[in-house]
Parts: C-alpha cells; structure tokens; sequence
C-alpha cells in the first residue's frame, strides 16, 4: 500500500493506494474525489446511491469542521468493475475538544465514516490506515483520540476502550406523571429555524459542565434547526422544538422531537436531542414534554446513566430502561498530556506500565496528585510500578465511566494486585458518571 509508513503486513498488496484529502467542492458541487468518497459511505453503511446535491451540503459541512478524508482505491481492472476512483474503503477524521472534567477541555483526534468494500475485508485495510492516522495524530501532539462504534468488537485492538454510556429509556406520561422537583423558569415552543444560531449556544454551556462531552459538528445546529431531517440535508417538517429559560430569562435547554405517527401505539413521542446546560433545565424540559397531550410515551435514546428523571417522577416505575449503549471510545496518544490534563477527585500517587500493541502509549509513568491536578512522568523502562493497564483498559478508566475494581472483576486488569486496583479505583475514580451526546 502507498501509505508514508508501509505496512509490512499489507505492503505486499501494491494495487492498494491509500490517499487522504479535505471535502472539496468544484462550483456548487463536490469534486469528483469528494463524490467518489460519498459513495464508497453510502454504499457501506447501505444507503443507496449518494445524491450529488445533498452532497454539495455535506460538503460544505466537513469544510467547516476541518475533516480529512481518507480513501483506499484499488486500481486493478476488471471488466464492468466499479468506477476504480470510487474508494473500496473509507475513513474520516476531524478534531474537537473532549470536556476531561471540571470543564477542562483535552483537543481529541476523531475517527469517523469506516467502511471498507466486503470484497476487501479482512485484508488489513483498515489496520494500515487506522495505524497511520493514529500515528500522524500522535505526531501532530494529539493526547488523546476518540470514536463512537459500530461494533463493539473492532477498536479494542487498536486502543481504544469504551468510556461512556447512554440509555434508551420510555418514559409513561400519561396521567399519572408528574415531577417532584419543583418547577423553576419556564419552557416554550420555539421557532425550528432560531435554532440553527441558539442550539450550538446552548450545547456550549452543556459541554462546559459535562465530562465526556465532545465538541459537535456542523450538521448538529442544522438537524436541531430541522434544515436537515435524520441524516439527509432536507427540510424535516415534524420536528419539533422546545427551549427552557432560567429565571433571568436565559435560554439554557431544548428538546427537539417528533411525534412517532398516529400508526405507532401506544402514541409516542420521539426525542431527536435533548441538551440542557443545568439540571433545572433538564427536569423542566421533561415536564414540557409529559404534558404534551395526545401522546402516552416520550422515547429518549441518549438518557444519561446517572438520571435525575425517575428520582424526581411521582410514578418512578413509568420509567423503563429499553437499552444501554456505548458511546464515547477513547484511546490514550500521549500518556504525560493526557493524564495531566484531567482533574482527580483525591491526592495521592500510582505507578503505572501502560501496555500498547502499537507502542504510542507504551512505557511506564508515575501519576502524582495533589490538589486535584497531577504530575506526569516517565519512569525507567524496569522501574517497579504498582499496576500494568492496556491502553484500552486506560481508556475506559480515564473519564471515570468504570471503576478500576469492576474491570478488575471482569479480568481487565491481570496481574494487578488488591494493593494495584484500590490505588487505580481511588485516584482515577469519579463522583459524577461521564456523558457524551455528541454521536460522530
Ligand atoms: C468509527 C466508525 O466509523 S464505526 C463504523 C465501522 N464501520 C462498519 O461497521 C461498516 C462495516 N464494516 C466494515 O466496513 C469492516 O468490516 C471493518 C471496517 C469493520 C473492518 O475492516 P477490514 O479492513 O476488514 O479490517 P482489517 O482487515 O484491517 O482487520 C483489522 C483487525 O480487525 C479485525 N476485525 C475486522 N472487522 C471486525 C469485526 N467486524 N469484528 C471483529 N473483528 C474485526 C480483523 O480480524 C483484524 O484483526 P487482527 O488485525 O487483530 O488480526
């Protein structure tokens, strides 16, 4: 493959040639590499055919978001093959900050839109370009790279490690709910449009005081402003907007929705994105939402772990737990950055050998709290350490999301001792449960 770096495990395979390039447009339409690159998306993720103008808009919406796009071609030519500029494999890249706690925000490397042709799995396609990426991520002074997945069974390998959950929750409104809290500034129905310059305001606040929250897109403020429906950039007429002000009339929630349709019983309303900057806001945008008449469940795919929500409802058992999904995956870069940039709970200290297959985070480290924040160093190569953590393991105690002793349980922590387990449960340990609504 013609990548900087070849993979020896794939080099020997020539006909693949890997470029990477920004979202272009050539006039009021996506070049021709861009609209190669649409299709080879669509094609993996069973879209049908890309439509070359909903294209020129996603366009324009990876230009503003600084993505990189990467492309594998295969040039070998068979009669009736596909256009061999269509890419048999995709992969995309762009950068936000990640919220590490106490609103300290950690510059992430993102990873989006891997599909690779079934013709061509399982050839290393996807280990050379992920390899390479992560590599000039490291590289370019990136700490820390993230994901959100289709399987759960793909990144372990690579590094990453699951950090966040949400929940799919069905919450019953019909008469019987009602709130305990009690009810503070008020909500109403706005105008779809006005979000488009207020939802991305909102969330900021949101993302300030949430841990595991990632920065948004583009296309987030255009699906909230209905511009664009689901993933298409096509007017969606159902949705649906509510915004909650505090009490000096400041706007610092919305929910925006849309009622299922008469066909789905019991009638239902379906949460498109629900981003509250306070726990007021969030209460009262669900005591908007459950007085909505005509409808008896309220669907919210991304609830957090932690909910105030049945606490507060005067009927807790109307709220049912549908599902758990993982969402946020990270994967440590740079061991020194990324541990010294999020803040601890508690003082002390934990010797650490971080165990890396493609070595970016290999070695071992001394973390040392001590007034919340911690100092970071590089041990010797056989300096003695209290615990030996994969990267994927480190990655899914960063934020807090797991405990050290529930991975210990699992069998994620080998070779760690009671002593090793209680030092990681305490120092990386975390009082509020990271959150992250951001899907990329
Ligand atoms: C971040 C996101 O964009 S999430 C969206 C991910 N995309 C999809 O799910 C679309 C459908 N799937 C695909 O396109 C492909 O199957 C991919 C991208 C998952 C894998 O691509 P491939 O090029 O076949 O992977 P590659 O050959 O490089 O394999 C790398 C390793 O992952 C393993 N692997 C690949 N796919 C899977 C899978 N679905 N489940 C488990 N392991 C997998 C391989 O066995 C290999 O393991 P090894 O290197 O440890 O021996």
């Amino acid at each position: 493959m013609d990548t900087t770096t070849p993979d020896p495990r794939t080099a020997t395979r020539g006909e693949i040639r890997i470029e990477r390039f920004p979202a272009g447009l050539d006039g009021d339409r996506p070049d021709a590499r861009t609209q190669a690159w649409f299709e080879a998306v669509s094609f993996g993720f069973h879209d049908g055919a890309a439509d070359p103008a909903h294209d020129a808009e996603f366009t324009r919406a990876y230009m503003a978001d600084g993505r990189t796009l990467w492309g594998a071609y295969d040039d070998t030519e068979r009669p009736g093959v596909w256009d061999p500029e269509v890419p048999v494999a995709t992969y995309a890249t762009l950068e936000n900050d990640l919220n590490v706690g106490a609103g300290r925000m950690l510059p992430t490397h993102q990873v989006t839109a891997v599909t690779v042709r079934a013709t061509h799995r399982r050839r290393g396609i996807l280990r050379a370009m992920m390899t390479e990426d992560l590599r000039r991520a490291a590289s370019r002074g990136l700490a820390m790279a993230a994901l959100t997945a289709s399987e759960a069974t793909i990144y372990g390998r690579f590094g990453f490690g699951v950090a966040t959950f949400t929940r799919e929750v069905e919450v019953d409104v019909r008469e019987r709910f009602g709130l305990r809290a009690p009810a503070t500034g008020s909500v109403e129905v706005a105008d779809p449009a006005s979000m488009l310059g207020l939802a991305p305001r909102i969330f900021e606040r949101f993302h300030g005081r949430t841990t595991g929250s990632v920065g948004r897109q583009f296309g987030y403020a255009k699906r909230a402003s209905g511009r664009w429906g689901g993933d298409k950039p096509e007017v969606d007429k159902a949705l649906r907007v509510a915004v909650h002000y505090d009490a000096e009339g400041r706007a610092d929630g919305y929910a925006s929705y849309k009622f299922a349709g008469w066909e789905t019983k019991p009638p239902t309303l379906k949460i498109v994105d629900l981003v509250a900057a306070s726990q007021d806001a969030y209460v009262e945008l669900w005591r908007y939402l459950g007085a909505v008449d005509l409808v008896e469940r309220v669907r919210f795919p991304a609830a957090p772990v932690e909910d105030p929500l049945p606490w507060s409802m005067l009927d807790g058992r109307g709220y049912e737990v549908k599902s758990v999904e993982d969402v946020l995956w990270l994967r440590v870069l740079d061991p020194v950055a990324a541990l010294s940039a999020r803040p601890y709970e508690r003082d002390g200290e934990v010797s650490l050998e971080i165990v890396d297959d493609l070595g970016l985070a290999a070695g071992r480290f001394r973390v040392d709290v001590a007034a919340g924040r911690a100092g970071v160093e590089r041990l010797r190569d056989d300096a003695t350490v209290d615990a030996r953590v994969a990267v994927d393991v480190l990655g899914s105690l960063y934020l807090g999301g797991a405990g050290a002793r529930t991975l210990a349980s699992a069998g994620r922590l080998p070779g760690v001792d009671g002593t090793g387990v209680e030092a990681l449960q305490r120092l990386f340990g975390t009082a509020e449960r990271p959150y992250c609504i951001t899907h990329f």
